[in-house]
């Protein structure tokens, strides 16, 4: 199963683009959409998802043109939006039952993928009370829920782990993993972490165009060799941060240890080389974002 995504652009008004001549290339496996707000992570889910159409370009899910018969892609597709919202006084089991009759998924079978489905997000012990009294990472896991109900095999999940606490994190995680090794899982957060652990590969995108796209080892190869550590006095932070883009800064004694990125000036003097991370990655590949 391969989405090929050629020359998207999406202009909302006259000077303003979602997307702007976007291309990739999707597989199967969960794919990160890394961006500052404002990159076009919602636009081009929202496009895929076929609920906004492109003002020029061309999505083909196998060889299919999804743009002109979205029809193809909605039968298989689960969608969790970015501003998703829950039916107050439905509990658990009768908000998805009732998407099941919106999403014609049915069968004898259905009350028994619910109870499946409703463990895979650890929400049985409170199936039965009105999602209006949920919090809000409870109401995101029903969210999840909804959007696999037909057993999708594109899944697409706008800032699925906000509100998750670490536990649920990686609950969602496996069940993620669980999936991917069949469906195509696109999903967009804002928190480098959360792509790191949970995507095979990451597109990094920035005002509507694409940076890069890879599998995460890859794209932390972008960083490597210029990242740094070195030990300084706080009263030369402010000075330091003029010539150099500074990561992160820690208290280390009468010190400040700081990371930071060295691409043109001369390594500061008595720094160490540190092992890029993804956030180190994404900032060298965004560097106006911070
Ligand atoms: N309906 C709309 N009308 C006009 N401009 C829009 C509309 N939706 C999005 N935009 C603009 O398109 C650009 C991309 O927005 P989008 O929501 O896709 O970004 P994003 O990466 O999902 O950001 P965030 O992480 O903040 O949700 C932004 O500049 C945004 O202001």
């Amino acid at each position: 199963m391969t989405l090929v995504i050629k020359d998207l652009t999406k202009q909302y008004t006259k000077q303003k683009a979602g997307l702007i001549d976007y291309s990739i290339t999707i597989d199967k496996g969960i794919l990160g959409l890394l961006g500052p707000n404002g990159a076009g992570k919602s636009t081009l889910m929202k496009i895929i998802a076929t609920i906004s159409k492109p003002t020029k370009g061309t999505l083909f899910l196998d060889g299919e043109d999804i743009v002109n018969n979205p029809n193809y892609i909605r039968k298989i597709l689960g969608y969790l939006p970015q501003d998703f919202g829950v039916y107050p006084n439905l509990n658990a089991y009768e908000f998805l039952e009732y998407i099941a009759a919106m999403k014609g998924v049915g069968g004898a079978d259905l009350r028994k993928r619910i109870d499946i489905l409703l463990d895979g997000v650890n929400l049985t012990a409170d199936a039965k009370r009105p999602i209006g009294s949920y919090s809000g990472g409870m109401k995101q896991r029903i969210g999840i829920a909804q959007a696999l109900l037909n057993d999708p095999k594109v899944l697409i999940l706008d800032e699925p782990t906000v509100g998750l606490d670490p536990e649920e994190r990686v609950r969602f995680r496996h069940l993620l993993t669980d999936l991917a090794s069949d469906c195509i899982i696109i999903l967009s957060s804002h928190i480098v972490s959360d792509i790191e652990t949970i995507a095979d590969q990451v597109a990094v995108m920035q005002s509507g165009r694409l940076i890069t796209k890879g599998f995460l080892p890859d794209i932390i190869k972008h960083a490597e060799g210029k990242i740094f550590e070195v030990l300084i006095d706080k009263s030369a932070l402010s000075d330091f941060k003029l010539k150099y883009q500074v990561i992160s800064t820690s208290r280390q004694n009468e010190y400040t240890r700081v990371r930071y990125l060295c691409q043109h000036a001369e390594v500061a003097p008595n720094s160490t080389p540190v092992t890029a991370t993804l956030e180190d990655a994404y900032l060298f590949l965004t560097p106006n974002t911070k």
